[in-house]
């Protein structure tokens, strides 16, 4: 491990603010034998994107063997096209208003339990929330049976940075999800695709779809890969946002005063701007996915004066994209206007990735937060206990705020 490999492992957000505003928006991190760039330099990630279906998309080498070697986060090809457009269609456009009263239910469900007095860690509350909204989605139901040893595996995983180093650089990979909680997975889709087609499930395994003999063990990788990108992300995004809510009290009142003004419970972006805004600004500010996956060049590639030699690793840092003063002024501040000004282009901020690789849940996602948080605004009035805790923390590759954050009920709404 080199030193800029060791900074970033170990003071990754001190290491990311101090390159932040590099003229060249490119930095490297290894230069032998395998060539690996961050890449932030709003040409250079437009280029990128634009040439994606050329380039190999090999994974990380902590987070392969975690959601699997035939995960569709790194197909190639016709197959990965395919995965795309079985689960991209129903996680987009109209289709998301099948998910609007799972989303609901979930929510209010949870907010139910909320009491005055009680006081809940945002980050696992948010998570809890957001896994039952997504094992709904892919199999039509939320049993605790399934969902409890997989949060266990995840936290196991990725709850503790120095117990992801750990596993990674002393015990040679992450845990694995055991034999028995990978079978019910399994199971549990094989149902879901027999008695409810609707389900992410179903159309994983229709009989007229691209997958009808998909084995159990690429089945297996789907699944584990469905729910973790689909929650991890989402609720650490709800997380931060209820976080900078509470940091902001005009902006709260801004919030509030516009749900007051609609029946939409967040659904649409058009009737919640400021909300909507909110959103955008916390995936810029404290985007849960920091950097985009790894891209590897085929062949060599001209790079401010030097030659990339094919095989170089780029990987496009959507930390550092959104940090960078030229692009978003006083980057550290938290302004959701900036997105009420006007269209903010998708070189310079882009929390979902992009190009052949671009979020299939990026819609869902930006839904399901406006819903959760609209939700609990209108029905909770809750404060932030220990707000010094809201610093950001890695979670694998994803970065949520600290576990410790904590937030009291201070009344109900309802
Ligand atoms: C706010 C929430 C979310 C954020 C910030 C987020 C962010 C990202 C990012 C950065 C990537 C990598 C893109 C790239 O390498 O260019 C990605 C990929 C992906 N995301 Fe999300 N995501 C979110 C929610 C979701 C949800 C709800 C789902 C539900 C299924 C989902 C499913 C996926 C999948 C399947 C991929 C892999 C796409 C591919 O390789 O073709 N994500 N996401």
């Amino acid at each position: 491990m080199n030193r800029t490999e060791f900074q970033l492992a170990f003071r990754t957000l001190r290491f990311l603010d101090a390159h932040a505003d590099l003229p060249q928006g490119s930095l490297p991190q290894r230069t032998e034998p395998e060539q690996r760039y961050l890449v932030w330099d709003p040409a250079a990630i437009g280029e990128l994107f634009r040439a994606d279906q050329r380039l190999g998309h090999p994974g990380s080498r902590s987070f392969r063997p975690l959601l699997g070697p035939r995960s569709l986060l790194w197909q190639e090809g016709p197959r990965h096209l395919a995965y795309r457009r079985v689960l991209g269609t129903p996680l987009r456009g109209r289709q998301l208003r099948d998910y609007r009263a799972v989303i609901a239910g979930t929510v209010h469900a949870a907010l139910d339990g909320l009491r005055p007095g009680d006081t809940i860690r945002v980050s696992d509350w948010t998570r809890r929330v957001a896994l039952r909204i997504m094992a709904t989605i892919v199999f039509g139901h939320a049993d605790d049976e399934l969902l409890v040893p997989f949060a266990r595996w995840m936290d196991r995983a990725l709850g503790s940075r120095y117990r992801t180093l750990a596993y990674r650089y002393l015990r040679g990979g992450l845990p694995l999800l055991d034999k028995e909680t990978e079978a019910l997975l399994v199971a549990t889709a094989r149902t879901a695709a027999r008695e409810n087609p609707a389900t992410l499930a179903g159309k994983l395994l229709a009989d007229d779809g691209p997958f009808p003999d998909l084995d159990d063990g690429e089945l297996r990788d789907q699944l584990v890969s469905l729910l973790f990108a689909g929650h991890e992300t989402t609720a650490s995004t709800a997380a931060w946002a209820l976080f900078w809510l509470d940091r902001e009290d005009a902006l709260r009142d801004r919030v509030l005063a516009e749900l007051a003004a609609t029946s939409d419970d967040g659904f649409s972006a058009e009737q919640v701007p400021v909300l909507h805004a909110v959103v955008q600004e916390t995936l810029r500010i404290t985007p849960p996915v920091p950097a985009a996956g790894n891209r590897v060049l085929p062949e060599s590639c001209p790079h401010h004066g030097n030659e990339l030699p094919a095989g170089t690793v780029l990987t496009p840092s959507i930390y550092l994209a959104h940090h960078r003063a030229e692009s978003f002024p006083d980057p550290h501040r938290f302004d959701p206007d900036r997105f009420l000004r006007g269209r903010v282009p998708a070189d310079r901020y882009f929390p979902f990735g992009g190009g052949t690789r671009h979020c299939l849940g990026s819609q869902l996602g930006q839904l399901e937060v406006r819903m959760l948080v609209a939700a609990l605004l209108r029905r909770r009035e809750l404060r932030c206990v220990n707000p010094s805790a809201g610093v950001p923390q890695l979670r694998g590759h994803a970065m949520a705020p600290s576990p410790k954050l904590r937030m009291r009920v201070l009344s109900c709404r309802d």
